[in-house]
């Protein structure tokens, strides 16, 4: 089957009302142009970075090869302050390295501690401090950076530094929250699947186990040509809208700096509260995958011939009741 690439559509100067009246609905990725995002475009610079974002550590990947691997795990957790990590990632061969002299590093920047697991308070309203938010962690980058406005304020939930080396590759994903992909500096081609396309994707947990996209192993991924391909360039000054559970894979053309603010579609009560990355099924979702692994195990109690018969329909029952009736 022939490959499409899809682009995902460009605009340029739309306004909050018609995004969230018109776009937003839609629920399909787009590339915004000319948005106001404050004077982090011609600021951040490498030097600009390095001296106002100070020297905090940050947790980094670090990777001997272009194309991260989570299965065969070919990159390695490492610390570095933030002005290192900036230099370090702007350049091609290192003179200081952990690996190899041209290693690749990404920052997907994290709360204050990510492990703690988040508390309500009396008010139900949830203690953020250690979800990502660049304007608590570094709040003199965040002066320079106007996210912009196309949500309610309380649909809020983080904002994240992306920052990567040249040639870097980010496996395919899916997140749970709607996605501003804010692009400061640099460039990426950013390659996205619709979830309706999630059973041509090999899928373990959130992840693609399809790395290599552009040239895929076809014997053990016969369906991947299946999943249609929506394709896009992002340079300094675009924002990438990415709905919730929309796959992306990203590859940093060039040294850049990104931020993402992630954002809440559903109601607040509907996501998991232990989730700081933004990735963590809905508390419905999990809860449905977890009834239906118990169902398989007792179907496992009968003989093949009944097991197939019965597990037959369910799907019938679950494609009838819960597929949605609006096919794309
Ligand atoms: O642009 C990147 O570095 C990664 C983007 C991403 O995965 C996200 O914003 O959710
Ligand atoms: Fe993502």
């Amino acid at each position: 089957m022939a490959e499409q690439r899809l682009p995902v559509p460009r605009l340029r100067g739309v306004s909050r009302e018609q995004f969230m009246e018109h776009l937003y609905p839609q629920r399909k990725p787009l590339v915004l142009e000319g948005l106001d995002l404050g004077s982090c475009t011609s600021k951040w610079t490498v030097d600009y970075l390095s001296q106002v974002g100070g020297t905090k550590e940050v947790k980094i990947h670090v990777a001997a090869v272009a194309q991260m691997d989570f299965i065969s795990k070919n990159f390695v957790y490492r610390t570095l302050p933030f002005n290192k990590l900036v230099q370090r990632a702007a350049e091609e061969t290192h003179k200081e390295f952990f690996i190899s002299q041209d290693e690749r590093y990404y920052l997907r920047s994290l709360g204050e501690d990510p492990r703690k697991v988040r508390v309500v308070d009396l008010k139900q309203s949830l203690k953020m401090s250690d979800i990502a938010d660049i304007r608590q962690q570094f709040p003199s980058l965040g002066e320079d950076i106007t996210f912009p406005m196309f949500f309610r304020e309380e649909q809020f939930f983080s904002s994240v530094f992306r920052i990567s080396s040249p040639g870097l590759q980010l496996w395919t994903h899916y997140d749970v929250m709607d996605n501003f992909l804010i692009q400061v500096t640099g460039k990426k081609r950013i390659t996205l699947f619709s979830p309706r396309d999630a059973q041509y994707l090999y899928l373990s947990g959130s992840k693609s186990e399809v790395l290599n996209i552009d040239s895929p192993d076809l014997d053990k991924y016969p369906l991947f040509p299946k999943a249609r391909r929506y394709e896009c360039s992002l340079e300094a000054g675009d924002v990438l809208f990415i709905p919730a559970l929309w796959f992306h894979n990203v590859v940093s053309e060039e040294f850049g700096v990104g931020v993402n603010v992630f954002l809440k579609h559903l109601p607040s009560e509907c996501y998991d509260t232990t989730d700081t990355y933004g990735n963590k099924d809905p508390v419905a979702a999990s809860r449905a995958m977890q009834i239906l692994d118990r169902a398989l195990k007792t179907l496992a109690e009968l003989p093949e011939e009944y097991r197939d018969f019965y597990a037959r329909q369910m799907v019938l029952r679950i494609q009838d009741k819960a597929y949605s009736k609006n096919s794309e």
